[in-house]
Order: C-alpha cells, then sequence, then structure tokens
C-alpha cells in the first residue's frame, strides 16, 4: 500500500504539490489524474524517493523507498523515458539491471517474454521505438517481480495493440494482489483500466472515489429524446418537473431514467422516435472537475505580453 499524508514540494515560491493525503490499496488498479502541471510526477518522483519532500511523508508498505534495502523488489516503476544506454541490447540492459539490483538473471527472460520483447532482445535500444523503449521501461519495473508497480504515462507511444496489452497486464497485476498506481492522459483508456481514482489539481487533491462514483457525481447523464411532436414532449415533461434542454432536434432530460420518461410520453399518446440514456464519459466528468484549474495553468503559461 502507498500512503501519502500532507505531502508538500514547494520549488522557490511555487508549490507542485500542497499537502496532499492519499492511500493506494492493493488489489486494484488506483488511476492518478490532473491536469498538465498539477503534480504528478513530482509526487511520483517524491514515491520513488527521486525528490525529497518539503514536507509531509510518502510511504510504501509502511516504509520510505530510500529506506527499502533492494527497492527494485518492492516498487517497480516506469517513469518518463529513462536513460538507456544506446548501445545496449534490451537483454543486456536488464541483466545489468538484475546483477546490480541482487535479482535473479534468469527472471530477464521471463519479463522479456511478459513485455513482447523477447524476439527484439539482442538488438540495441538505441534503434528501439518508443513503444519498445516503453516496453522495456514496464520490463524493469516487473523485473524484481514488486508488490508495487507504478507506472507514470505507460501507454505513451504505443499503438492500440500495445494500449490494450497494458491494459491487460495492469489488471492482471491488481488480480495478482498487488498494488498499481497508474497515470495517463488517455481518459478513454484510463475509464477502461482503473477501479479507483485520485485527481489532483494544482497540487492538491479534487477527487478519491471509486472511478463509478467519480462519474456518478462530476458528470450528468442525460434521457435523450427525439420526438415529430417535440414541443409538445418538451412541455409535457418540464410540467412534471423534470430539466428539459433543447439541442437541434433532440431533447436532453435530467430527472428520470429512459424508461419512465418513455413511460410518461406513452401515457399521453405523444410520439417518440427516440430514448437513449446518455452517460458521461470519465472525459467529461474530469473536464467538469479540473476547469479551474486548468485555466489556471493556461493563464499561467501564457507568455509575457501575449494577448490573454
Ligand atoms: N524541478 C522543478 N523546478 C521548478 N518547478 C518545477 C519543477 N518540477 C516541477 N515543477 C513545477 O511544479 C508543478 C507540477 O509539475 P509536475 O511535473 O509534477 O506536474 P504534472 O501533473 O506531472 O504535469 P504533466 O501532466 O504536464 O506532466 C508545475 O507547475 C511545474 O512547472
Amino acid at each position: 500500500m502507498i500512503e501519502a499524508q500532507g505531502l508538500t514540494k514547494r520549488y522557490g515560491d511555487r508549490t507542485a504539490v500542497d499537502g496532499i493525503s492519499f492511500s493506494v490499496h492493493p488489489g486494484r488498479v488506483t488511476g492518478f489524474l490532473g491536469p498538465n502541471g498539477a503534480g504528478k510526477s513530482t509526487t511520483m518522483r517524491m514515491l520513488l524517493g527521486l525528490d525529497r519532500p518539503t514536507a509531509g511523508t510518502v510511504t510504501v508498505n509502511g516504509r520510505s523507498y530510500a529506506d527499502f534495502p533492494a527497492p527494485l523488489r518492492q516498487v517497480g516503476a516506469l517513469l518518463e523515458a529513462r536513460a538507456l544506454h544506446p548501445g545496449r541490447s534490451a537483454r543486456d540492459h536488464l541483466r545489468w539491471m538484475a546483477a546490480s539490483n541482487g535479482l535473479a538473471v534468469r527472471r530477464v527472460d521471463e519479463v522479456l517474454d511478459m513485455v513482447g520483447l523477447t524476439d527484439v532482445a539482442g538488438q540495441r535500444v538505441g534503434r528501439f521505438s518508443l513503444g519498445m523503449g516503453q516496453r522495456l521501461g514496464i520490463a524493469v519495473a516487473l523485473l524484481g517481480d514488486p508488490p508495487v508497480v507504478v507506472l507514470d504515462e505507460p501507454v505513451n507511444g504505443l499503438d492500440p495493440e500495445g494500449i490494450r496489452w497494458v491494459r491487460t497486464l495492469t489488471r492482471r497485476l491488481a488480480a495478482e494482489g498487488r498494488t498499481v498506481f497508474l497515470s495517463s492522459h488517455l481518459m478513454s483508456e484510463m475509464a477502461l483500466t482503473a477501479d479507483h481514482l485520485v485527481v489532483i489539481g494544482r497540487g492538491r487533491i479534487l477527487a478519491d472515489c471509486s472511478m463509478a462514483d467519480f462519474i456518478a457525481q462530476h458528470a450528468a447523464s442525460y434521457v435523450r429524446v427525439a420526438s415529430p411532436q417535440r414541443g409538445e414532449v418538451a412541455d409535457l415533461l418540464r410540467s412534471q418537473g423534470l430539466d428539459v434542454a433543447v439541442h437541434g432536434d433532440e431533447l436532453r432530460v435530467q430527472g428520470l431514467d429512459a424508461a419512465a420518461v418513455g413511460e410518461l410520453v406513452g401515457r399521453s399518446g405523444l410520439l417518440l422516435h427516440e430514448l437513449t440514456l446518455v452517460r458521461s464519459s470519465l472525459e467529461d466528468a474530469f473536464m467538469t472537475l479540473t476547469a479551474t484549474s486548468v485555466e489556471y495553468s493556461a493563464r499561467q503559461q501564457t507568455p509575457a505580453g501575449a494577448p490573454r
């Protein structure tokens, strides 16, 4: 389990992470979301002992990363493209990582197989594509068979097959009882992968809840209604106290489920051509929740003198 308590990082007068507390539990995939500059990478770097908190703590199974005698056995991590020796082969890179961390060299072929790099294991990593480099980074993360796996943007540079592979892999790691903590900009992918979400904006926690609760709380679903008698249907639904918005040829109705809307209209004898429950996506929910954080960071990044 990963636990952050009052975790804070300041760079000069800029607060990148502002006193956040959260827990990442084993047996499920926890997604870590936030707009650009929200503090995700800084949090992950502190978790992995690459940056020192200004205040607060972050621990893995009760200990700081720096206190683990063999960290790769405890926490496997993929951060943004790591420095690889371009002349070394993928297999040699993994062997070197295994040897320098006291891990069994036979594990190298197992992880090469797990990430689908067996056929190219002898090639120099300098000639690897971005996606192959990501797979190698994931192989390093899994080398020590760790109970906790932290992946920052693991699907970057992967093709659709690779993206699906990361989804299956992370879900399997969680099903094996591991703690899986994952960031991604691909919302549709995160919606399919994560069970739980921690969302940050401007260095603070905006949400820490299940995926289902997040979507239910932060984006509204509605019933799409199409009818040749649109005006009468709208009047009827409004007379029942429902919220009805007109969008082109369709009505968007909130306050009742599709079956109940259909029964109401059906009893009145009016005609219906379409009745569909439209569920909001994770992306809608994320945009709603983080709108202010995004505006803030957009303003922050406007160059001096540029029109606003
Ligand atoms: N070494 C540093 N020195 C100064 N400021 C930094 C440093 N690292 C990060 N920051 C600032 O801290 C804030 C959080 O950055 P961080 O990279 O953690 O965000 P992020 O959520 O990972 O964003 P992205 O999705 O763009 O990677 C940003 O405002 C960033 O400019």
